[in-house]
């Protein structure tokens, strides 16, 4: 085999920008790569996150123009990552989700507004802005599975094992499933085919391999907005007088009030805002685990499903197969809880057991351990937990055994898991559909593999001379 060699070029790296604009908040993600590589799998890599201050952009539906001026932070922080010379050529996308598509079904030209807001602000930076958009929840999930696949190297058939079938990887793919504010989404390569229905099947042929996957987004089902569905639900069922409710999903001692009209006004509580002779809810926790699970179950209907198999409300679900990679929402709650840490995925009993004893801990308690973290997001993580296995138990049927195929993961190397990589590979190109040609060895594994030649070399040349010219203290022995 004739061994030819790269040789070190000055490295050129390219830059691209993604904003992925979130229900709850934005994020800002400059990505990098080398730009001879840009074809391979796994080469491109997050070098920074800027988080934006305030509200997802649908927040600003009553001031459209402080969505785009927002952004105005992260930009300048981009600015400064990205090399000036390479300002004009680096491609920045927007991105907008569930949030965005809540408003946009509540009113339309709100949602267009808070758009041309954000176009604005991107037009006016000296990026190569390609545009700001509403993704939908396909592509949120199939964009999310490209992006841990792609970082987890599943896509890669390494070159230099092709010679050697027996060892060329064979690992299937990772399915992912996403936990935002406003939806969630779960996508997998099923073993049964055809997938049967039409909006949850997806084809791919990436890398010279044919991938069909499922994937499905429940809008409404985000965290955020299945607390609104179960608060309604609660509503419903309760005969409270004077919008005082008992709730098992925070913490005794712990107090909400919100306006009624705040909960109905979106689209996801279908029956809207009934006559209630009250205008404010007094949520009062009692942390009460199991309790708490049974109120959300109610969000999830499982009475009806067309297909062979469903998840809940008639949604196709075709059975769980092969490892899940569990993001976003899903890692943030369970890594607060300290269900991430260990090497292998923590039991199912042990995750229930520990979001059992969080909820009935005393809300005092709890905020005196952790003054740091936003009281938002602390008072809802005995809710949250118990809404992940509600939704992966119940919803997705993940049994105890299954569920030991679930890793919850932030980051894959320096990269956040999440749709915006995938997306950002996506609209460059960088996803070849057939395998690149075998690429000469690199610099690096040149060297590497000539100095282990030397050394095999040297290794022979000193067996032979000591076969031929045993030193005489070898010859008597040592003893
Ligand atoms: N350390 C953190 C960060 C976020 N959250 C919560 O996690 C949820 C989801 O966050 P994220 O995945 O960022 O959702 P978005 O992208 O904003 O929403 P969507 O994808 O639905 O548009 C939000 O309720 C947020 O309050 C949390 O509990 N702890
Ligand atoms: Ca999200």
């Amino acid at each position: 085999m004739a061994v030819s060699q790269n040789k070190p070029l000055p490295k050129n790296i390219k830059y691209g920008i993604v904003l992925d604009a979130g229900s709850s908040h934005t994020n800002l993600y400059v990505y990098a790569w080398p730009a001879e590589k840009e074809n391979d799998t796994g080469v491109v890599h997050q070098v920074e996150v800027c988080k934006v201050e305030g509200l997802g952009i649908s927040g600003y539906s009553q001031d459209t123009e402080k969505a785009g001026l927002s952004l105005q932070q992260c930009m300048k922080r981009a600015q400064e990552v990205v090399p000036e010379q390479q300002h004009g050529e680096t491609p920045v996308y927007l991105g907008a989700t569930a949030g965005m598509r809540l408003l946009s079904l509540q009113n339309r030209s709100i949602a267009d507004r808070v758009l041309s807001a954000v176009e604005k602000t991107l037009h006016s930076s000296p990026f190569n802005f390609q545009g700001a958009r509403v993704i939908s929840g396909q592509e949120e999930g199939a964009y999310g599975w490209i992006t841990i696949n792609y970082l987890l190297g599943n896509f890669r058939q390494p070159g230099w094992l092709n010679f050697l079938p027996h060892l060329r990887s064979s690992r299937g793919t990772s399915g992912a499933l996403d936990l935002g504010g406003a939806s969630t989404q779960i996508t997998f390569v099923p073993d049964q085919e055809p997938i049967e229905s039409q909006e949850n099947s997806l084809h791919f042929r990436l890398y010279g391999k044919n991938y069909n996957v499922y994937t499905h987004s429940f809008l409404c089902y985000g965290k955020d907005q299945a607390l609104r569905l179960k608060l309604a639900s609660d509503l419903q069922a309760s005969s409270t007088r004077n919008g005082s409710l008992l709730d098992p999903c925070f913490h005794p001692g712990y107090l909400r009030i919100m306006n009624i009209s705040d909960l109905y006004m979106n689209p996801c509580i279908a029956n809207g805002e009934q006559q209630l002779p009250f205008t404010q809810l007094h949520l009062q926790g009692n942390g009460d685990y199991q309790r708490c699970r049974m109120t959300i179950q109610k969000i999830f209907n499982t009475s009806h499903c067309p297909y062979s198999s469903c998840s809940f409300n008639g949604i196709f679900l075709p059975p769980l197969q092969g490892e899940f990679g569990a993001f976003s929402a899903f890692y943030f709650v369970m890594n607060f809880l300290n269900l991430t840490t260990e090497k292998n995925p923590v039991p199912l009993d042990k995750v229930t057991s520990t979001v059992e004893r969080f909820c009935s801990r005393p809300w005092h308690e709890v905020k005196a351990e952790f003054p740091k973290i936003k009281e938002k997001y602390l008072s809802e993580y005995c809710f949250s937990g118990t809404y992940i296995l509600s939704l992966l138990e119940n919803g997705y049927g993940f049994t105890t055994e299954k569920w030991q195929s679930i890793q919850f993961l932030g980051k894959i190397g320096s990269s956040d898991a999440g749709w915006t990589l995938g997306y950002m590979l996506n609209l460059t190109n960088m996803i070849p559909a057939e395998k690149p040609p075998t690429r000469p060895l690199s610099h690096a594994s040149y060297v590497g593999l000539m100095v282990f030649c030397s050394l095999v070399l040297v290794a022979v040349l000193l067996l032979g001379w000591l076969t031929f010219h045993k030193p005489k203290c070898l010859q008597k022995g040592l003893i």
